[in-house]
């Protein structure tokens, strides 16, 4: 018995309200709370498509890769813009692991080798739909094929960071690090780092 043993949602309506690169809905649920009342409450949703992260890690050297990009939304806030991020990317329609192996090729320049599945976590579960795969792998300077820094025809433009780990706590408590998905995979990191030795 949980206090949610009476409750539960019906669609009643979506609207969508724009459809461009992502679709954002207006829905209209029957949502019966946990003492049996119903409600018609309207809730906006952001259709995400899922992604996926990765971090990292040399071992000999004790760093992380890190990219460097610009986020419009951060702009918005009047803050520095090219913010500091784990790899990551969208699935664009494939295995999270598939995907994750080629968007760390193609940000980092890293042709990982073995790749750990971690953990999924929905990024904004309050508004929108993106679920997070979370991966990590180890590398060493062999692994670097290329020089990364993303597709030139989405004109993307990043730039590959090398980070010890011993300084990225402080990072994110001086505002350096303001990714969620990011703090979330280096604090895995501090955590279990002896796990990826
Ligand atoms: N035309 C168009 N292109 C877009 C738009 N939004 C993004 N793009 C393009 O879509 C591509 C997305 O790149 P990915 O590497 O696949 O995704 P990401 O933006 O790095 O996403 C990751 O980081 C985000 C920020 O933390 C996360 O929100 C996301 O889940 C993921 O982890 C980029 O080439 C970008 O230019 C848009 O509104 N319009
Ligand atoms: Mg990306």
């Amino acid at each position: 018995m949980t206090k949610f043993d009476k409750a539960k949602a019906e669609i009643v309506d979506e609207r969508i309200l724009a459809d461009g690169w992502t679709r954002l809905s207006n829905f209209q649920i029957d949502y019966t709370d946990s003492d049996g009342e119903t409600h018609r409450l309207q809730r906006e949703v952001y259709h995400r498509t899922p992604a996926a992260t990765i971090l990292l890690y040399d071992t000999r050297r004790d760093i992380v890769i890190l990219v460097r990009q610009f986020r419009l939304p951060v702009f918005l806030h009047g803050e520095p813009a090219w913010i500091v991020e784990a790899p990551a990317g969208l699935l664009d329609g494939d295995a999270p692991e598939a995907a994750i192996r080629r968007e760390a090729e193609e940000e980092t320049g890293f042709r990982i080798r073995d790749v750990r599945f971690l953990f999924k976590a929905y990024s904004a579960p309050g508004s929108s739909t993106e679920l997070q795969y979370f991966f990590a792998a180890t590398i060493d300077s062999t692994d670097r094929v290329s020089e990364g820094g993303g597709l030139s025809h989405e004109h993307e433009d990043i730039e590959v960071l090398e980070v010890p780990l011993d300084q990225v706590m402080a990072m994110i408590e001086h505002g350096e690090i303001v990714d969620l998905k990011t703090i979330t995979l280096l604090q895995w990191a501090i955590m279990n780092r002896d796990t990826l030795r």
